[in-house]
């Protein structure tokens, strides 16, 4: 067995990037950038962003500002385990060929499918291109670059389990590499229970002799605390950490991106961020479709490990940490960490658990969850599920994290909520009537459809009388920004090309993640706790609101109108 050389391997992780990568610099490039105020933090910034005044494209500012003067003789291969899955199809290729489209990739870079079906690299591109859109922004060339773009795509079909198979892969791969120091990136997107076989022939038989090797994971990590340290420990038989790439795609999202810029770059928001002045924050998932399709894998899952224990979990990580030392991946995730292990043990009675049932709305008849062939008749398995989390530290003892997650509700939404304190003394009491409450401020953070921030303040209906009103400040992303946002997965695929690890999860963090949800499941499980059946397209199960009260709260996504332009 050849095991991954853990020195080489070490010798050939990524230079620290965050900040420094070009990809990141290109920002003061921009537009919007160039009506930044002067101050000192830009004062080096700006001096590049001088110096690159006469670039154009990110592809020409990553060759004119590269760190590595190999770049040019070195390879990335980026391998697709399997690439004939959901997925790989949904998200992945086409991730991959926006980045292409952006110049974003390598100048030297080839892109492997692997999976057990029998496919020929014709059939390969042909399934490929049918997933591939252009942006909607910017059209030009487009069948010209999938036509570039598909030529760097090939397949081979081998079994998980097999060295041979992957060692064939390994002889393709060098066949590509043409001597060039090779990098590879393989992604897992394949059934979890097959990770560790992968990861063990991918790096005895497939992994890279001279440059580096990572590994994207994707979730699930585990499905308890037990199993999660498990996956870890078989993985890293293999791999060191720094090669693993826990993806968890909500850290690639623009607005859980900005959040660490909305708090830290701006004066305003920061020194209200804590239990002084914020009353209580929200955390609201849902979506407007069940698990058709997934039935198989979402029962062994249930909402709270699919949403919560990861995507919410993560958002509420960013939202609440301390200010890090800097940008750096190690010193983002420690401040997420302490968040994390900062929180107060979730008990049974702070959640509430939902099932959807069949629905019938204008003629149309809306399947039960327990409908779905793939999901055992009687299953118990929550499709929604509210909580409330504490963080027991000095800034947020006592506020309320409330998440809610779910499928088959009214609205495919993702958002934060914040929501501020009474304003003491407040001179216009009477000017609201008695619902003090829809008084105070609410910043929401709109992660998607439509991306925006707002913030409802209260405002002086224009007139001779006194009268308030509450009204939006309002960024509107599709208002304010002519260009596309990126998909998730084409940022964290970029960062993984780039060695960027701050939008990935360390060990540590899963850890502390599950360290939080594990018991609350367990019980769930042994008590055989029944769900709270729901109406497919409703607004989810009442208990999510006798919840919200018994803390003080009212979600604020219930009388929500969310403001565009
Ligand atoms: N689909 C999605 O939207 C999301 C998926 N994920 C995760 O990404 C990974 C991939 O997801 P997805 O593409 O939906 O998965 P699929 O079920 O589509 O599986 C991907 C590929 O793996 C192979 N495969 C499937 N089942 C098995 C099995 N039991 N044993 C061995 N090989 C198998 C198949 O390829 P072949 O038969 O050709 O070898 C299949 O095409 C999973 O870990 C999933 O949890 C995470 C977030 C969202
Ligand atoms: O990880 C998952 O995310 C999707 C929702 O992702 P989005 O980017 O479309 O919001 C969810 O449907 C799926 O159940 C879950 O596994």
């Amino acid at each position: 067995m050849i095991m991954i050389d853990k020195a080489a391997s070490k010798k050939f992780l990524p230079k620290k990037i965050s900040l420094q990568s070009p990809r990141y610099w290109n920002v003061l490039n921009t537009q919007d950038a160039a009506t930044a105020s002067p101050s000192e933090n830009v004062t080096p910034l700006k001096k590049l962003k001088d110096d690159l005044s006469s670039i154009a494209s990110i592809k020409e500012v990553r060759e004119a500002t590269s760190f590595d003067s190999n770049e040019h003789d070195s390879t990335v291969s980026i391998i697709v385990v399997g690439a004939s899955g959901d997925l790989a199809k949904k998200k992945i290729f086409p991730a991959l060929f926006a980045l292409y489209y952006e110049d974003c990739l390598p100048k030297h870079f080839t892109v492997f499918g692997y999976a057990r079906s029998k496919m020929t690299d014709a059939e390969l591109r042909d399934m490929v291109s049918r997933t591939l859109t252009c942006r909607i922004d910017k059209r030009e060339n487009c069948s010209e670059k999938m036509e570039q773009f598909l030529k760097r795509c090939f397949y081979h079909s081998g079994q998980y389990d097999s060295e041979k198979n992957f060692a064939e892969l390994g002889t393709k791969l060098r066949d590509h590499e043409g001597g060039r120091v090779s990098n590879r990136l393989f992604y897992l997107s394949i059934p979890p229970n097959i990770f560790t076989e992968v990861v063990k022939c991918a790096s005895n038989s497939a992994s890279s002799a001279n440059g580096w090797t990572r590994v994207i994971v994707e979730k699930p990590f585990g499905r308890d605390a037990e199993s999660s340290a498990a996956l870890t420990r078989d993985l890293k038989q293999y791999l060191v950490e720094d090669q693993i790439f826990r993806i968890d795609h909500y850290l690639g999202k623009e607005l859980v991106e900005n959040l660490s810029v909305l708090r830290f770059s701006n004066l305003i928001f920061e020194p209200l961020w804590s239990r002084q002045y914020i009353r209580n924050v929200q955390f609201i998932f849902s979506e407007d479709f069940g698990t058709e399709g997934r039935g198989g894998y979402f029962d062994n899952y249930g909402i709270i490990r699919d949403i919560m224990q990861n995507h919410l979990l993560q958002i509420l990580a960013l939202f609440a940490m301390e200010t890090p030392v800097s940008l750096d991946a190690e010193d983002v995730r420690n401040e997420k960490v302490k968040v994390l292990r900062s929180m107060k043990p979730l008990q049974l009675e702070n959640v509430v658990v939902g099932q959807y049932k069949s629905h019938t709305k204008g003629g149309v008849t809306y399947p039960a969850y327990t409908d779905d062939k793939t999901v055992p008749k009687g299953s118990l398995t929550p499709t929604f599920a509210a909580a409330a989390l504490f963080i027991n530290n000095a800034r947020w003892d006592g506020v309320p994290f409330l998440m809610k997650a779910g499928k088959a509700l009214h609205s495919k939404i993702a958002e934060i909520r914040v929501q501020f304190r009474h304003v003491p003394g407040n001179l216009f009491n009477r000017s609201f009537g008695t619902d003090l409450d829809r008084a105070t401020n609410e910043l929401v953070i709109r992660v998607q459809p439509d991306e925006g921030i707002y913030l409802k303040i209260n405002n002086k209906v224009p007139g001779l009388a006194m009268r308030l009103d509450r009204s939006n400040l309002n960024l509107h992303y599709a208002a304010r920004y002519s260009k596309e946002i990126p998909d998730a997965y084409e940022r964290l695929l970029l960062d993984a090309i780039e060695g960027e690890r701050r939008l990935f999860i360390r060990s540590d963090e899963l850890d502390a993640a599950w360290a939080l949800f594990t018991p609350v499941l367990k019980e769930l499980e042994e008590k055989k706790v029944m769900p709270e059946f729901y109406p497919y397209g409703s607004r989810g199960p009442v208990g999510a609101h006798y919840l919200a009260a018994r803390h003080n709260v009212q979600w604020g996504d219930i009388s929500a109108e969310h403001p565009q332009v």
